[in-house]
């Protein structure tokens, strides 16, 4: 059970831990390990556990319209995009997680590396393999599963041993292989070891999955619940963090001594003995430190906040990971079982009765995937490379501090060093204008861009805890964006001309006949792209006069005891989805908080 407030108003922790999600769990239950230290979780929204919405698998996206499951959040500047308000967080313990699509994909190796090399030694890929393996815990599907759905796992590079349940979803259905192959004809390959360094090619990527029970395994089911019996771990929800209480110290840092929260309409303190941790994600964190005082001073000048920390890092350099759905509908004679049924009230019933005895489509997953380097999509690709590396270069003295070193090796991507596009085979209609027609089935391939060099900023707009920080995200400023964008989704298109996918498609439904040349496909995206919701970059790890707003130890400069361990620490975004590497993180932080990271050397040591 959950705590009380009396348990903590007042009261003094070790720890304070700011954020109950996914990263604020896994850390909670990482520095509550040692029995002599206390540690306070307080989390906005609430305890969540045991809610079938969020545990029954394949409910994708339906948490949005339920504010005890998912803050939103009104985006500022959005030129012709229809779908703004789409724009959504996890809330309530396990945060992002406990929402999320389930999908488990890392990065190329290449890419964790960067961090290290934009200036933060020990953020490196063998220390994120071995900081994984304590969250992962992989469960080799069955060898029947495995002949079936041509996996094989040898090359791959898993651990099994953490308790975050990491699998196959228990139906994996015969088309998902028809559209694997269809993209091995288009040119693509087995991506050899995709989830151990290098995810360029296709492959079945698992889930966070419990397969006894076919629900989420997340990270209120791997830290939370096994650990709340602990004495030293508090965790008090719909408690909403306004900002760290600080004091100036003599050399003119500031301490952070506590927080002041908000629960039940009133504001209550709770005190820290050692530190303050910010795990609110990658829009709330900037929000708290801004209202703590610690930010860009004009910022701070224009809500009314006094300037503790003239941090000008702080809510900038925030990336973002979007995606557009190309949709096909189905031939009737198709036996592929999508979404699409629950839009039928009497189906969706049916299926959460077929789920409590493990079958139908609540135990299926989104799983095929590909990366791929523009090259391997687009005859285009040097010229668009050529195009950006150009602008960069004419614009260098324009750019904020730090980005040009981050265009630098975004360019060295592009040009095929880490595969940044990415197609996912997606069970059901999830695309638009054209809505889906009643009965119908479709597949959607989701061509997801994830090296945008476009950046926005999240900054509190008012004092007001209350009110929610303006997320500015300036999607597509860059024009390399939609250049690379358009060739992915051509790419898309094109696959409805190629077998075994080319005998299963009726017709594309989005973006449809209506859309033939360039210039209408530039608009079609620029109209029905969507956020991937997976933010970064708004508290950069980086050297302060290169935009940082965390030290390599995830510390806030110019502090003493506060750090931010979520995925608003990284500075540039990789090509993945990012709940692993928010685990790998938060694993890191432990150790690095503890005093026991001894990192292991990288590219750059
Ligand atoms: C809809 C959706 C689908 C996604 N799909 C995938 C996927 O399939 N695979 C994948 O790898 N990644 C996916 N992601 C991304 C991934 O889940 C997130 O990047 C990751 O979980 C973020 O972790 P975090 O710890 O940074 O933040 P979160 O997990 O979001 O945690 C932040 C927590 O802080 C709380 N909080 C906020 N403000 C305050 C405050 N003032 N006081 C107290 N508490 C506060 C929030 O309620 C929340 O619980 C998805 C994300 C979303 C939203």
């Amino acid at each position: 059970m959950t705590a009380s407030l009396d348990a903590v108003a007042n009261k003094f922790f070790d720890y304070i831990i700011c954020g109950g999600g996914t990263s604020g769990l896994t850390l909670a239950a990482r520095l509550s390990e040692d029995p002599a230290v206390s540690v306070l979780v307080l989390e906005a929204g609430g305890e969540n556990t045991d809610d079938p919405d969020i545990l029954r698998p394949a409910l994708w996206g339906s948490h949005f319209t339920n504010q005890a499951h998912s803050w939103t959040y009104q985006t500022v500047s959005v030129g012709d995009a229809v779908y703004p308000w789409f724009r959504h967080e996890g809330k309530g313990l396990g945060g992002s997680s406990g929402i999320n699509f389930m999908c488990w994909t890392k990065p190329h190796a290449s890419e964790i590396d960067d961090l290290e090399k934009l200036g933060n030694p020990g953020w490196n890929w063998n220390n994120y393999e071995k900081y994984l393996s304590r969250t992962e815990g992989f469960i080799v599907p069955s060898a029947d599963v495995q002949k079936r759905n041509n996996m094989c796992f040898e090359t791959w590079k898993m651990s099994k041993d953490g308790p975050l349940k990491v699998t196959y979803p228990g139906t994996i259905d015969e088309a998902e292989l028809k559209i694997q192959q269809t993209l091995i004809n288009a040119g693509l390959s087995i991506a050899p070891h995709p989830l151990s360094g290098d995810p360029t090619g296709v492959f079945f990527a698992p889930n966070t999955y419990d397969p006894i029970t076919h629900t989420r395994s997340y990270a209120t089911t791997a830290f939370y619940l096994p650990n709340r019996h602990r004495e030293n771990l508090t965790v008090l929800v719909s408690a909403s963090v306004n900002r760290v209480r600080t004091e100036m110290l003599p050399n003119g840092v500031i301490t952070a001594v506590g927080v002041e929260f908000e629960y039940d309409g009133k504001e209550y303190v709770a005190n820290s003995k050692k530190e303050v941790l910010l795990t609110a994600g990658a829009p709330k964190s900037p929000h708290i430190l801004e209202l703590s005082g610690i930010g860009r001073k004009e910022i701070l000048n224009k809500i009314g906040v006094p300037v503790k920390v003239d941090l000008p890092g702080v809510g900038e350099n925030a990336q973002e990971h979007v995606f557009i759905g190309v949709s096909f509908e189905l031939r009737d004679d198709v036996e592929f079982d999508t979404v699409d049924l629950l839009r039928d009230p009497a189906a969706a019933a049916e299926h959460i009765e077929l789920h409590a005895s493990g079958s139908g489509i609540h135990t299926k997953g989104i799983i095929g995937f590909s990366f791929t380097p523009l090259s391997m999509l687009s005859e285009k690709s040097e010229e668009i490379y050529q195009s950006a590396k150009r602008k960069v270069e004419q614009n260098a003295g324009k750019y904020p501090p730090g980005l040009m070193e981050q265009y630098e090796i975004q360019l060295d991507r592009l040009r095929g060093r880490a595969p940044g596009c990415e197609l996912i085979s997606f069970p059901g209609y999830l695309s638009g204008p054209n809505p889906p027609v009643p009965g119908k089935r479709y597949l959607s391939v989701l061509v997801a861009m994830n090296h945008c060099f476009s950046r926005g900023t999240i900054h509190s707009s008012s004092s007001d805890p209350l009110k929610d920080p303006e997320f500015d995200p300036r999607y597509l400023e860059e024009e390399v964006d939609l250049d690379v964008w358009v060739e992915m989704v051509k790419f898309t298109r094109n696959l409805a001309n190629i077998e075994p996918l080319k005998n299963m498609i009726a017709l594309e439904s989005n973006p449809g006949p209506e859309v033939q040349d360039e210039a209408q496909l530039r608009d079609w995206i620029k109209k029905y792209f969507c956020t991937t919701w997976h933010t970064a970059g708004s508290c950069s790890m980086l050297p302060k006069a290169s935009g940082g707003v965390v030290d390599p130890e995830l510390k806030v400069y110019g502090t003493n005891n506060i750090r931010v361990v979520d995925l608003s620490v990284v500075p540039l975004l990789f090509g993945a989805h990012p709940q692993a590497t928010v685990y790998a993180i938060a694993e890191q932080a432990a150790d690095i908080i503890k005093g026991n990271f001894v990192p292991m050397s990288g590219v750059v040591a």
